[in-house]
């Protein structure tokens, strides 16, 4: 369920009554996402018929969107094609709807493709578009820290230790263990504007070609290695947590080919990958062992899997 906030046409005319983007057709919601309200929206202007899609920001509040409207609007003014805020007669891009932020943006078309059917080519384009990302964002002008990041798991980590067993336990507190280490001595891992949730299901496809990266709202300043190392769990694992070696290294080398990786990142690699692994196996795990949670479960073990396949067999970046 992803329509949290339902809305009729008026509050649609309402919001539409500050922009010159034409007069609503029609509107539907769009199921399937977590964390925020999304809406289709199809506006006649002079007779051409144009789409969007609205968001209504169920989790973030108002004082921390500017980071993530501005990121998108930077982002795009880059040519990476992300979704972004359109602003109204105003200026404004980001406005309030039944007492939630909202923003209205463009709609991209493309196909989400599953898991199972990932080919390499998907996974080159998309390490691609992953280092022209980081490139574009290099200089972007504000930080932010990210809310599922080092602080967070040290806390969640210790608080999730009495619904563990003692192996989970062990596991998870060395993982947190091990990227404090590198933290102390990151030699030259590149800090940057991370997009912090780059699964296969927040980009778009046209045939073998990304046509957008969706869903900013994790983006953080942090290691740019890291926000690799999710898509490479995600997009280049099999089920049984081994990582397919063909599409990885389709994907890494591709991202390097954009942005050339580091000495310091070629060491980092074997740790930020299982870090990356052990990060959503915890957030994951959260809502799992929490009886009274709503949220839509996603299975834990699929990042467990990972991870435990990743230590035993560390890859390595490509030259
Ligand atoms: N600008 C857009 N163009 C086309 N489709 C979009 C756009 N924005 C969102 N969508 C569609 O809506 C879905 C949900 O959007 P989004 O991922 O931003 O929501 P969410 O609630 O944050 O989801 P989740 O947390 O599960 O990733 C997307 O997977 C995509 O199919
Ligand atoms: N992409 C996340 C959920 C949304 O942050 C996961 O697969 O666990």
């Amino acid at each position: 369920m992803a329509v949290y906030t339902q809305l009729d046409q008026d509050d649609l005319n309402q919001l539409l009554n500050d922009f010159d983007l034409g007069s609503l057709v029609n509107f539907k919601g769009i199921e399937g996402g977590i964390e925020n309200t999304n809406y289709f929206l199809s506006l006649k202007k002079e007779g051409v018929q144009c789409e969007y899609v609205l968001t209504l920001f169920e989790e973030l509040d108002h004082e921390e969107l500017p980071y993530f409207i501005e990121l998108c609007q930077w982002l795009s003014d880059r040519h990476i094609d992300v979704p972004f805020a359109i602003q109204d007669r105003n200026g404004i891009g980001l406005k309030k709807l039944k007492n939630r932020p909202a923003a209205i943006q463009p709609r991209f078309y493309g196909e989400h493709v599953g898991q199972a059917e990932l080919t390499a080519d998907h996974c080159a384009a998309i390490g691609q578009v992953l280092g022209e990302f980081h490139v574009a964002a290099a200089d972007f002008y504000l930080q932010r820290q990210a809310h599922r990041g080092v602080f967070w798991w040290r806390r969640e980590s210790e608080l999730i230790v009495p619904k563990l067993s003692a192996e989970d336990q062990k596991l998870l507190k060395d993982e947190v263990h091990r990227f404090d280490q590198l933290r102390e001595n990151p030699s030259d891992i590149k800090v940057g504007t991370i997009h912090g949730d780059l699964f296969h299901d927040n980009v778009l496809f046209q045939g073998t070609r990304v046509s957008a990266v969706l869903d900013l709202y994790n983006a953080a300043t942090g290691f740019l290695l890291f926000d690799l190392a999710i898509v490479a769990n995600d997009w280049c694992s099999n089920p049984d947590g081994s990582i397919d070696h063909a599409r990885e290294h389709a994907l890494l080398d591709a991202y390097n080919k954009a942005r050339p990786f580091t000495q310091g990142e070629r060491d980092a690699w074997a740790v930020l990958s299982c870090t990356a692994a052990m990060r959503f196996w915890l957030s994951r795990l959260i809502p799992w062992l929490d009886k009274n949670s709503a949220q839509k479960l996603k299975d834990p073990d699929e990042l467990k899997r990972i991870l435990l396949f990743r230590r035993q067999n560390p890859s390595q970046l490509p030259d």
